[in-house]
């Protein structure tokens, strides 16, 4: 099995993640708290009350999770991709694969990769919603010190089926949306590189780009359901599962609820996945 894919995953997820985390805490603050009114509020009372720092909430521990992660998105996918068309990474340009194999790899990759992600995705987003500032002498600790205090917090006050809170609306979300993640980036590609040949660098960052969009702007829905299912249980219970999540969220909110962030969650997507798809080919070029 080629190892080079997961590599090259793993370093690139980890320069997209760092460029797009700001953006990250400002969605699920919009999707999880109704004391914003918007992005630029979100953005400004943040910055007020927490500093900087505060867009930097919860980070550690994605950057630790991305060597599993993004290693398992990507090396999943390409190695899926083997079987299904017998093709190498270096092969495809000269012989693609069709859009049907590419979304069952893609599916896969996804699939696998949300149980990865799962508890260190529940971790980071109860850090990113603590909105205490820094801790400071004589004011009260946050409830969680970090992510290895909040991992043992909820393993101890939740069990450790609590550190799966969230996993299924995580698996149901990145299943299908990451089949339409790389579906997109290799429509893209072949429609502007003549055939045969590598896309250049400004068609990689394009595709990249909108291929974190589409995916993005088709996973909100299940994105809401999933980061509001990982708040609960925090103080009490409040759903009795992510259909109740859905039904009580859409009478309480409308409709609406579940585009909740879709605006920042595109703002963030295409940066991140323009420099993931970028750094993840030329590496794989530099390699090959
Ligand atoms: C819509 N979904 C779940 C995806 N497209 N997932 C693939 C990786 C996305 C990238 N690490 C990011 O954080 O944008």
């Amino acid at each position: 099995m080629p190892v080079e894919e997961f590599v090259a995953g793993w370093i690139s997820g980890a320069l997209g993640l760092v460029l797009g985390h700001p953006f990250d805490t400002v969605k699920v603050r919009l999707q999880t708290q109704t004391t914003y009114r918007g992005i630029v509020d979100c953005m400004v009372k943040i910055y007020r009350h927490e500093s900087l720092l505060g867009f930097f909430k919860g980070m550690s521990f994605p950057i630790a999770s991305t060597a599993v992660v993004n290693s398992v998105l990507f090396g999943v996918y390409s190695n899926t991709l083997l079987v299904l068309t017998a093709t190498s990474h270096q092969e495809r340009r000269a012989q693609p694969p069709s859009y049907t194999h590419i979304f069952l790899a893609g599916c896969t990759g996804g699939f696998l990769q949300a149980y990865c992600l799962a508890p260190f995705d529940l971790i980071k987003v109860r850090l990113q919603n603590q909105t205490e500032p820094r801790a400071q002498p004589g004011s009260p600790p946050p409830r969680y010190q970090g992510p290895v205090h909040c991992a043992a917090s909820i393993f101890r006050e939740e069990g450790p089926r609590g550190l799966f809170r969230g996993a299924w609306a995580l698996t149901l979300r990145d299943t299908p949306t990451v089949g339409i993640y790389f579906i997109t980036y290799e429509g893209l590609c072949r429609q502007y590189t003549p055939e045969g040949q590598n896309p250049s660098s400004a068609t990689v960052l394009v595709a990249g780009g909108f291929a974190g969009i589409a995916s993005w702007v088709a996973a909100t829905p299940l994105d809401v359901i999933k980061s509001r299912m990982q708040m609960d249980g925090l103080r009490r219970r409040v759903y009795q599962g992510m259909l109740d999540c859905m039904v009580s969220s859409v009478r309480q909110e409308g409709l609406g609820v579940f585009f909740r962030g879709v605006t920042i969650n595109s703002a963030r997507a295409f940066p991140v996945n323009a420099v993931t798809f970028l750094s993840y080919e030329y590496l794989l070029r530099w390699w090959g």
